[in-house]
């Protein structure tokens, strides 16, 4: 008897699962039809196609060898700028398209998310905030801390000139150590005020929690949706104890915070914390531009070293201008302006090196995107909820069909005065992305590489 009702209810769920997929695939053609879609170039998958598996073992392979935009790079070259595969789990639309990208990020903003995977990638670490959230709460962050990173009278350069130690930068395995040490140090004494100094034993101890941390999220980051297979006590300890760290300097911090508002320009969350906020809050908040703003900074400062490196007579024009200017003082913002081959240098890293090379969105509803389908790529294809949108600055600041020697270091584009802006209006450069979520602290890169 009660084997006959299981089989009942199997049958019923079968059927109706068969009908709905038939409703919604027949819903989908009509929206597709509607816009004039044409399907985008569908790379087959060779085993497990539902789960894209072979695709993400590709990815993961690729980031192994720190080569996974020049695979992005290489696949586009050869399926065209967009084209779509499963992988991980999700149908995968990859594309290179500024026009695309454009839609994705800035028309249709709303229908496109972050998306669950990156908070949960994080969330042990960083908490909830501006970095993991959508919608309605991560309107509240932004709104709640774009005033406070942005504020005119609020610089970074008032913090003490720091460098990173003789004997760290003489230690050759060690060569990414100091550009990423000095952005940690630099952005949590920006954001958190001098009680959180990393030259203080707790802030040294805050340092290697979140390093070890920050070592896990990088594995978890490379399997995408099945993220939560990395996990350990180590993982968890690491994110307990650096969370537990700073809501102790956070705590000092507010004792000695006063109502003359005399730090107020030199700690980036002063407001916060001195709104009697909750402590979860500020820490979260705190950490999400700790995670968002140190390895893209230290990032860029590693690959401008390396660029230095190879470019001698480059490194002497710039020594020259900085020296003209400044004459043996420290920098305002207003030298930053005048500084002009400084300024082209900056953005000729950050096209050929971009710190967040590659990106993604999860789409929340249906919808169409205006390129990438029919056999020259021109036609409008659709785009599912739950699709991932896989796009790489990368790959379009080095694509050939826009711009000239693409492979080439060449600070002179960027030497006529409208340059930058209409790059950045085109599309056809985005290493702060743009949009409503563009970046809140990329409006000074040649302030930090200084
Ligand atoms: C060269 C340095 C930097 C680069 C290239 C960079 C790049 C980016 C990019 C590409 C994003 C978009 C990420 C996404 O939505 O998927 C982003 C977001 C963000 N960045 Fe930066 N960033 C830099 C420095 C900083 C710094 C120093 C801070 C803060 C102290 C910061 C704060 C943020 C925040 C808060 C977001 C999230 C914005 C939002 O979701 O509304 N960034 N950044």
């Amino acid at each position: 008897m009660l084997a006959t009702l299981v089989a009942i209810a199997s049958g019923c769920l079968a059927a109706y699962y068969l009908i709905w997929r038939q409703w919604e695939s027949q819903r989908l053609q009509a929206l597709a039809a509607a816009s004039g879609c044409q399907a985008p170039k569908i790379l087959p998958n060779q085993w497990l196609r539902p789960f894209g598996l072979d695709k993400l073992g590709k990815v993961v392979e690729a980031e192994k060898k720190s080569r996974y935009p020049l695979l992005m790079l290489e696949e586009h070259e050869r399926h065209g700028d967009t084209y779509a595969q499963y992988g991980g789990g999700l149908y995968t639309i990859i594309t290179r398209d500024p026009v695309v990208i454009r839609e994705v990020l800035a028309r249709q903003f709303k229908y496109f998310d972050v998306g669950s995977a990156r908070a949960g990638c994080v969330r042990p670490l960083i908490g909830d905030s501006i970095f993991t959230q959508d919608g309605k709460p991560w309107d509240h962050s932004r709104k709640l801390l774009a005033p406070l990173i942005r504020r005119p009278t609020l610089s970074p350069l008032r913090l003490r000139s720091r460098r990173p130690s003789r004997r760290r930068r003489c230690d050759p395995g060690q060569s990414q150590r100091p550009p990423f040490d000095l952005t940690f140090s630099v952005i949590t004494e920006f954001l958190l005020g001098p009680a959180a100094s990393t030259s203080s034993a707790e802030g040294k101890a805050f340092a290697e929690f979140f390093n070890t941390a920050f070592k896990w999220i990088s594995k978890r980051e490379r399997l995408k949706a099945f993220y939560w297979l990395i996990d350990g006590w180590e993982f968890r300890a690491s994110c307990r104890r650096a969370r537990g760290l700073v809501e102790g300097i956070i705590r000092r911090t507010q004792q000695f915070i006063d109502d003359s508002g005399s730090m107020e320009d030199r700690i980036a969350l002063f407001r916060l914390m001195k709104d009697d906020n909750d402590i979860g809050e500020i820490r979260d908040q705190f950490m999400n531009l700790l995670l968002a703003g140190r390895d893209t900074s230290g990032s860029l400062l590693c690959w401008c070293m390396y660029v230095l490196a190879h470019e001698r007579s480059l490194l002497g024009r710039l020594r020259a201008e900085v020296g003209e200017i400044l004459d043996g003082r420290l920098p305002t913002k207003e030298d930053f302006g005048k500084m002009k081959l400084l300024g082209q240098f900056v953005c000729e890293v950050l096209r050929l090196f971009p710190p967040v090379p590659i990106n993604g969105r999860l789409c929340n509803a249906d919808t169409t995107l205006p390129r990438g389908g029919g056999p020259t790529g021109d036609s409008p294809i659709l785009c599912p909820k739950g699709t991932l949108i896989c796009f790489s600055a990368y790959a379009v600041q080095t694509d050939k069909s826009l711009w000239d020697n693409a492979d080439k270091f060449d600070v002179a584009r960027w030497s006529t005065e409208r340059s930058l802006t209409d790059r950045i209006t085109d599309w056809t450069y985005q290493p702060f992305i743009g949009g409503p979520r563009k970046c809140l602290g990329g409006e000074h890169p040649t302030l930090y590489t200084f």
